[in-house]
């Protein structure tokens, strides 16, 4: 690793107060804040946002429904099983999803924005000749006798979709971008996540202190996400590039954000996915909540790529945010998107969704099932 400092090594998460961001802030105080940004997007990939304007109550809401809807008997969770739905939303039990080869100790309830299906409005399986992806598009399963479910549930949504716009006007600038630069890559379809995981006995085994193992948010451009347990209540953790687990600690008003793997490409490896996982370190059980913000489906790669490239390929960042070179390798992205064979973000998230759920895979897209999951 050389003595250079290395680009991620950062030991705690930066902290962005948006409100120095409003209208109504200084140029002083609305630099300071864009400087702060761009360090968190360029050395970290991982933030927390306070004074973020989502009201109070939208967030209490869901906070309030969690263990509610949690202790459903399972009967009423099987009614709205994951497995019912070719969109992959619903609600998915405890091991259900492996990340690194480990079975995951959480149990989850899926949705996103509302949306009709229109693939199969078309002929036969044919779907009026749309491509494939487009049937992830649809609409949610709210779970019978639990009606406060979806107002609560869509409210935020709804609130989380602005917040990610505005909070992208913001990174646009930290790039030295116009403000609306990336509206351009996002979809009409953002996704949410209530996760549960529930308590484990205190053990030195891994397999069993798994909350979500180590990974890279692939579903979203941005994720925004609600820590919705008491601040004692830990788990979240995210590495730096020393191969060290930073701990992401529940500050309470804030959301912590950190970046996606399209994200990634789109900025060249500048901005990068930082890899990231829950473990259970104590008795009680955990509760979050995950805003993926979705990106377009028929994004190609070749857009994905080539947008942007000029702005980011030789830029650098240094203390004082300058541009400097910085060679292409050190800033590899990994990305399945563009290792994949797929041309479109849309089939790119197809696959990797029939891969971490075969069962719906197997049930609704029988025509590509065998290919997604062997091509590798
Ligand atoms: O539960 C958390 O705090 C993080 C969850 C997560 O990383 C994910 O679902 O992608
Ligand atoms: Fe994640």
């Amino acid at each position: 690793m050389g003595h250079q400092a290395p680009a991620l090594d950062f030991t705690e998460i930066p902290i962005i107060n948006l409100a120095l961001a409003s209208s109504s802030t200084s140029p002083a105080d609305k630099e300071s804040c864009l400087a702060q940004l761009r360090h968190a997007l360029t050395n970290v990939g991982f933030l927390y946002v306070v004074n973020h304007g989502v009201p109070e109550t939208a967030i209490s809401n869901v906070i309030d429904l969690l263990p509610r809807l949690f202790a459903m008997p399972d009967k009423a969770k099987n009614a709205v099983a994951l497995g019912n739905s070719p969109h992959f939303l619903g609600f998915s039990g405890d091991g259900a999803e492996m990340t690194a080869g480990k079975a995951d100790r959480r149990e989850q309830f899926e949705f996103a924005t509302e949306l009709e299906e229109i693939w199969e409005s078309g002929a036969a399986g044919g779907g009026l000749g749309m491509p494939l992806y487009e049937r992830l598009r649809g609409p949610n399963q709210w779970p019978p006798g639990y009606p406060e479910t979806r107002p609560v549930i869509e409210r935020y949504i709804h609130e989380l979709a602005h917040l990610g716009e505005r909070f992208l006007r913001l990174v646009a600038e930290a790039l030295f971008l116009p403000p609306e630069t990336f509206f351009s890559f996002l979809s009409d379809q953002h996704r949410l996540k209530l996760v549960h995981y529930p308590a484990t006995p205190e053990t030195d085994n891994d397999n069993e202190r798994q909350g979500v193992g180590p990974h890279k948010d692939s579903s979203g451009w941005w994720t925004f996400l609600l820590q919705a347990s008491p601040p004692h209540v830990r788990g979240l953790q995210a590495l730096n590039k020393q191969g060290a687990w930073v701990d992401v600690p529940n500050i309470p008003g804030s959301f912590v954000v950190n970046i996606g793997q399209a994200f990634e490409v789109v900025t060249n490896g500048v901005c990068k996915a930082t890899t990231h996982r829950v473990v259970m370190t104590g008795p009680e059980e955990r509760f979050s909540v995950p805003f993926f913000q979705g990106v377009r489906r028929d994004l190609t790669r070749g857009e994905a790529v080539g947008s942007l490239k000029g702005h980011f390929e030789s830029w650098s960042t240094g203390s004082d945010g300058s541009h400097a070179h910085q060679p292409q390798q050190e800033r590899d992205i990994d990305s399945p998107f563009l290792k994949g064979k797929y041309e479109t973000w849309g089939e790119s998230q197809l696959r990797t969704k029939i891969r971490s759920h075969r069962d719906v895979g197997r049930k609704f897209y029988g025509q590509v099932f065998e290919e997604y999951v062997n091509d590798d």
